[in-house]
């Protein structure tokens, strides 16, 4: 449904997007991420039309994205979406409809099913006077008024309370189940990884990384191991790149290799100590960005971490994902410590004390 090829914008000697290929087939949720100023939107833009390519093509649902026939194939929600204040939210999204020439009857009811979805109330209040989530939502409704098979979104989430988000999360996976193709960037993992069939990572312009979350995760993360001790291992043993947290009454020391566990059990012997448990941890979405970009997810501390199950902090998210791989490779580890089984709730215990 999408085909881009060496895609490259530059402004002046500024290149904002640089050989950038991908595409997307039908009925797929794409995700695009990467921190402020990657080209996420500019890439965006090249696909709704609105930004001309320097180089490379962008095709969309067959058409070359500069051409004006290929609009009636789209519905783009941009970053900041400002609305008629005046109108209330049925008769703006009624205007756009007919912008499209869609007849009224039909433009009505695709009008109720999308506010319906998205759950949107006080459809006959002023937009004006209604809540930042509730714009949001009239914009996404907005971008459906011409039954698009494809949908482009920028930040469809962005800044919204986690109730909200949820909702739109949620409308996107039913845009994808009524065979729509979305593509949509993002700065919050969590949205990525929730909805997205395929991502790309961007940074500076270029894609740093493709494919499923899961493939990314393999090919550019690697596993720690956590090992615990019941004492603090002898910091003058080379533990690699390890770092030691306190973890009730143990020490949870986290290294990148099998070798390394080797070195942390004699460091803990060397204190008069010993091992008491070992745990794999595969690295999270987020471990593996801050590898490729070289600093964190922008905002990852905000209230979009909040949203549903999400953990409020990434902390939290690292203990949560690690429990969830921990528990199945426990038993690979617990062979070695079958006298001194590892508890859920001792190992992912209470933080306090902790040191580096
Ligand atoms: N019209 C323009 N003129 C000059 N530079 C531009 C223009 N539009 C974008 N840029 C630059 O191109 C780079 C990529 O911008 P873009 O908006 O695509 O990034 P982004 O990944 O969407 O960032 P953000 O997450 O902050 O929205 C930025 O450095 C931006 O300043």
């Amino acid at each position: 449904m999408i085909e881009v090829s060496g895609l490259r914008k530059t402004y002046g000697e500024f290149a904002a997007v640089v050989d950038s290929d991908f595409s997307v087939a039908e009925g797929e949720v794409f995700g695009i991420v990467g921190p402020n100023g990657a080209g996420k939107t500019t890439t965006l833009k090249i696909l709704a039309g609105l930004v001309e390519p320097t180089a490379g093509e962008a095709r969309v649902a067959g058409y070359d994205s500069t051409e004006a026939a290929m609009r009636h194939h789209l519905g783009f929600l941009p970053e900041e979406s400002p609305l008629y204040e005046e109108m209330t939210a049925t008769a703006y999204l009624r205007f756009f409809a007919d912008l499209y020439g869609v007849p009224r009857p039909v433009a009505d009811e695709r009008i109720g099913t999308a506010l319906d979805r998205l759950e949107l109330d006080h459809r006959d209040r002023r937009l004006g006077d209604v809540s930042k989530g509730m714009k949001r939502k009239v914009a996404i409704a907005r971008s459906l008024v011409n039954d698009p098979d494809v949908l482009i979104y920028d930040e469809p989430a962005s800044g919204l309370d986690p109730v909200t988000t949820n909702s739109v999360l949620a409308f996107t996976r039913e845009l994808r189940a009524a065979g729509k193709t979305v593509v949509f960037s993002a700065h919050n993992l969590y949205h990525v990884e929730s909805v997205c069939d395929r991502v790309i990572i961007m940074n500076e312009g270029r894609i740093v990384a493709r494919g499923t979350v899961d493939e990314i995760r393999e090919r550019h993360g690697e596993t720690t191991y956590r090992v615990y001790t019941d004492v603090n291992p002898d910091p003058g043993i080379d533990l690699e790149t390890a770092t030691t947290e306190a973890v009730g009454d143990r020490f949870r020391t986290t290294v990148p290799t099998m070798d390394a566990v080797d070195r942390v059990r004699e460091a803990a012997a060397a204190t008069g100590g010993t091992v008491v448990d070992i745990r794999t941890r595969e690295p999270s979405l987020e471990d593996v960005f801050l590898d490729l970009v070289g600093r964190p997810m922008p905002g990852r501390h905000g209230a979009e971490g909040a949203v549903g199950e999400t953990p409020a902090t990434a902390d939290d998210a690292e203990d949560e994902r690690g429990s969830a791989v921990e528990s199945t490779s426990e038993a690979e580890a617990g062979s070695e410590f079958e006298h001194e089984p590892a508890h859920e709730s001792e190992a992912g215990g209470s933080r306090s004390g902790a040191s580096k």
